[in-house]
């Protein structure tokens, strides 16, 4: 039974998911930190093979099997297992990327791509999604500016995918608007910060009152 808190990031490349999510991880010492595509050995191996930049025959179709693929081993080998213990676990990205990305950037359909992934997942959804919102332009500048960061496959789609995808978590932001907070992410990365924190702590103390 899992009676622990499942929060994810989501956002387009550079929206600063990855930068807060570390700082938040600081604030919460019991927080399971991890990210898709990879967590674990065999979705970081699979995570080579999808963003490799030397595979660009790949078929939308096997990309998006190959996520769910990576999706479904984490969540089984590291995700689950955490949440079953009571924890909070904080994942950058989740099924709401495939949706975004291959279902609507890609595509392949929003309906489509969730069918597979329900496979996948079985019913096992976040409790809270966190939305980065940012115009595409000013996060690809954010990496661009950022030299450590490796650049991979899906960095070097056009502007036009980054946009589309933008899109994506637009629709899905509608669907659930539940599930999904949407943050704008342009601001500073104090404020965002705070404001993440903010959202974190108000789920964590309406799940459990006593915290
Ligand atoms: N609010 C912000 N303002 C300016 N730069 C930022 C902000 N948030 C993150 N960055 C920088 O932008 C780059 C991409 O951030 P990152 O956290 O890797 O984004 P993501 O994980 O969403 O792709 C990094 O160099 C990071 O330092
Ligand atoms: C999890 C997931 C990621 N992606 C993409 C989004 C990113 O471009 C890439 C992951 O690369 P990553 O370097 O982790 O990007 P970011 O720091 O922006 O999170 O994979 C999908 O297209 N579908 C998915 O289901």
């Amino acid at each position: 039974m899992k009676n622990g808190t499942f929060i994810t990031f989501e956002g387009p490349d550079g929206a600063g998911k990855t930068t807060i999510l570390s700082m938040v991880a600081e604030q919460l010492p019991m927080a399971m930190v991890t990210r898709e595509p990879g967590g674990i050995d065999i979705a970081e191996q699979i995570r080579r093979v999808i963003l490799s930049k030397e595979n660009t025959a790949m078929d939308p179709r096997t990309e998006a099997l190959l996520y769910a693929a990576a999706r479904r081993q984490h969540l089984i080998e590291k995700v689950k297992p955490a949440l079953e213990e009571g924890k909070v676990v904080l994942c950058d990205r989740f099924v709401d990327s495939s949706l975004a990305y291959q279902g609507y950037a890609r595509g392949l359909g929003i309906d489509e791509v969730w069918s597979i992934n329900q496979f996948a997942i079985e019913k096992m959804m976040p409790d809270l999604t966190i939305y980065f919102d940012i115009e595409p332009e000013a996060g690809l500048e954010r990496i661009n500016k950022n030299k450590g960061r490796e650049v991979n496959r899906l960095d070097l789609e056009n502007l036009e995918f980054h946009q589309k995808v933008r899109e994506g978590y637009h629709i899905l932001l509608d669907r659930s608007p539940g599930r999904i907070i949407k943050l704008d992410a342009s601001g500073t990365i104090e404020d965002i910060f705070q404001q993440t924190l903010d959202i974190i702590k108000s789920k964590l103390t309406e799940r459990k009152p006593s915290l």
